[in-house]
């Protein structure tokens, strides 16, 4: 549905993001992981074609048959939003704090034609579909009167309003608390039609996606599923990574890692992994690790 190839990035005569390629199949969550500066926001930035002033994208970028690169603002203001849309880091910003934020869930639809009365009324569905409780009430409040987490929902009600078929997170999460990142993870990976979810917390992405895409100094260095990827990391930069994250015990070098990601929910808060590792016994030295969100991800098997 989606498929990149080669797509450069570069500020004048600067590379920063270099010949990234991949695909994204209807319904698929994908994680695109990296450290600070790899390059994760232009790449999206290229894809939504809001990429900063004096800096430019090649190669292709396909979403079903729509090209999103190289595509002149006026066409590409109509597949923004419609065919694609964004949640950025930090909604104050993103949000009008002048305007109530029913008016701007109806606003997105208004521009690719709702009429005005349904776009109001389908304000209000959407946000009650991202679960704000009262949604009427919420239509008329002003961004201000709304937590952090209600209005990064009201983020989410615009980005999905044109049923666009492919969602595109920034950083959602990161300004929410533990419990209300929990609860908006959820809630992403349950309405995106297919998901490229920016992060640069391992734990994030092993609960919320299927496959993920390691960014390294502007390239991808790695991909697979998750699962695959952080048991058996092939590129050193993925190992480091993984090292420094809250999935392995800090500074540890380990050759082995057994277990799965569990599914969203299954074990509760402090669960113990043990038990069901394949190798549980001697062998099983460290004690298993849990993800941010209390789900247990893996046991250690130091020099298995
Ligand atoms: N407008 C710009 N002009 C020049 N260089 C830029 C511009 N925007 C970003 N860069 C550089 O491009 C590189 C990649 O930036 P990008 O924001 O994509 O990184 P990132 O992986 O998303 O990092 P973070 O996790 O901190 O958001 C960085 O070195 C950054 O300094």
């Amino acid at each position: 549905m989606l498929s990149v190839e080669g797509l450069s990035v570069s500020a004048e005569s600067v590379r920063l993001v270099r010949e990234v390629s991949f695909a994204i199949a209807p319904g698929e969550r994908v994680g695109l992981i990296g450290e600070s500066g790899s390059g994760k926001s232009l790449t999206a930035l290229a894809l939504m074609g809001l990429l900063p002033e004096g800096v430019t994208a090649t190669g292709t970028a396909r979403l079903r048959e729509h090209d999103l690169l190289g595509v002149p603002e006026g066409r590409l203001k109509r597949l923004r939003g419609r065919d694609v849309s964004m949640v950025f880091q930090e909604p104050m910003t993103a949000l009008n704090p002048l305007m109530r934020v029913g008016a701007q869930v109806a606003e997105v639809m208004t521009l690719h034609g709702e009429p005005a009365a349904r776009a109001r009324e389908r304000a209000v569905e959407l946000l009650d579909r991202v679960r704000l409780p009262r949604p009427g009430q919420i239509a008329r409040a002003y961004p201000h009167q709304l937590s952090g987490g209600q209005r990064q929902r009201v983020m989410l009600a615009i980005a999905l309003a044109n049923e666009p078929d492919l969602l595109i997170c920034d950083e959602p999460t990161t300004a929410l608390d533990v419990t209300v990142q929990k609860q908006m993870l959820e809630l992403i990976a349950e309405v995106a039609p297919a998901l490229l979810f920016i992060t640069h917390d391992l734990a994030v992405v092993a609960s919320i996606c299927e496959r993920v895409l390691v960014m390294y100094g502007g390239r991808v260095v790695e991909t697979g599923p998750i699962r695959e990827v952080f048991a058996r990391p092939r590129h050193r930069y993925t190992e480091g990574l993984l090292a420094a994250s809250r999935l392995t015990p800090r500074g540890t070098r380990l050759p082995t890692i057994q277990g799965s990601v569990p599914p969203a929910g299954r074990f509760p808060d402090g669960c113990v992994f043990r038990n069901r590792c394949p190798q549980a016994g001697p062998a099983c030295e460290t004690e298993p690790t849990l993800t941010g969100d209390g789900h247990a991800f893996a046991c250690w098997h130091p020099g298995a």
